[in-house]
């Protein structure tokens, strides 16, 4: 439509669409509405996800599977945005938070909240609907956990923070095998010890060298509040108990040999890097004398330890299940 001649527009809204539009534009915030979601935490997050979908007793159609790993996959992202959205204080005060489309004043902070509501609505319904009201409750309880306990409460308060916060992160294997099955068993509930067992680890290896931010934002974790050297300690003592029970799915006849040895040996791997951790911290107040290097080596070992470590209940599984090998004990 034509603006009549006595009305002055600006110029921007003045030029035809084409002119105005811009591929280039539109793919930054497109790219920004997805970084809201934390795709790359999603993706492991998901994996496990699916591996409860895999391995519960009864698998449903493959539309169902489907429908529920998108369910976990906008779950899991909308609560990472509602983290963004309320974290958006402190994450302008941190270098790796600083670029986020929030600090950076890329996207608007209501329009976040929004996104992120919307799409926790959506994926818990939708996952009802789908499958059962267990796995939508455990669904809708897992966003709140995150957002809610963690986010908003235990993060700013205590340097146990990620240690009970860690739960969040670990329901999926068991909301996927309760959206395949309708049921529980002992089986996803070691599932979830696991992942919860590995969040320490995990989190306090990137505390050790984000530890000037979170001083600097006044977020209580374990390193800025207990020191470096208490740090590297608790790390060692997790990796010790999480070696012991990830075995206990190939005590308890659930894997086989493939499991046993994949647990065992990426968990003495875990271990190594956690001595090499303790060792490392002999600069003053326990800080590193080498560098941030091997606490970001012990950072990308979780992420690979996890992934290989459920890669190989698949593979165990698979094993069984073609092959007809017998179990281990
Ligand atoms: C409350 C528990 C957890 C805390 C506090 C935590 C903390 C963090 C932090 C601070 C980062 C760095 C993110 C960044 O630089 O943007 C990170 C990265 C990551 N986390 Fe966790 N995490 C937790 C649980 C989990 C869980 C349960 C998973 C998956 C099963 C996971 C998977 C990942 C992945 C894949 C990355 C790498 C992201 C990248 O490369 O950008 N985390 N985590
Ligand atoms: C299904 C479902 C809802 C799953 C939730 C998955 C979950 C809890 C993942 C935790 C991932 C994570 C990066 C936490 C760090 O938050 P942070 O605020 O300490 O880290 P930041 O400083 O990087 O934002």
């Amino acid at each position: 439509m034509v603006p009549p001649d006595n009305i002055s527009v600006p110029v921007a809204d003045s030029l035809p669409f084409r002119s105005r539009f811009s591929y280039e534009r539109v793919g930054s915030e497109v790219r920004d509405w997805i970084a809201l979601l934390k795709p790359r935490v999603i993706s492991l997050v998901v994996f496990t996800g699916v591996i409860g979908i895999y391995l519960a007793p009864e698998r449903p159609s493959t539309a169902i599977c489907l429908i529920s790993i998108l369910c976990l996959c906008m779950a899991s992202g909308a609560a990472g945005a509602i983290n963004m959205w309320y974290d958006r204080d402190i994450d302008i005060k941190m270098r790796r938070t600083l670029t986020r489309p929030l600090p950076s004043g890329r996207l608007g902070v209501e329009d976040t909240l929004v996104y992120g509501c919307v799409l926790s609505v959506f994926s818990v319904l939708l996952m009802w609907v789908a499958t059962n009201l267990w796995a939508a409750g455990l669904l809708a309880f897992s966003i709140f956990f995150y957002t809610v306990i963690y986010t908003s409460w235990l993060k700013r308060s205590t340097p146990q923070n990620i240690v009970i916060g860690g739960a969040a992160g670990a329901f999926p294997p068991l909301i996927g095998w309760v959206a395949a099955c309708g049921q529980i068993s002992w089986f996803p509930v070691i599932l979830f010890a696991i992942i919860f067992l590995w969040t320490p680890p995990h989190f306090w290896s990137l505390s050790l060298y984000a530890c000037k931010d979170y001083t600097r934002a006044g977020v209580p974790m374990l390193p800025v509040v207990r020191g470096q050297r208490y740090t590297r300690l608790s790390i060692l003592a997790y990796t010790f108990l999480l070696l012991g029970v990830t075995l206990i799915p190939a005590f308890l006849g659930q894997a086989g040999t493939l499991y046993f040895f994949s647990a065992l040996i990426l968990g003495l791997g875990f271990i190594g890097h956690a001595l090499r951790l303790v060792r490392d911290g002999k600069g003053p107040e326990g800080l590193s004398h080498t560098g941030d290097k091997p606490a970001r080596k012990a950072f990308r070992y979780s992420l690979f330890y996890l992934f290989m470590l459920f890669v190989s209940l698949v593979g165990d599984h698979f094993w069984f299940l073609t092959l007809g090998l017998s179990k281990l004990f």
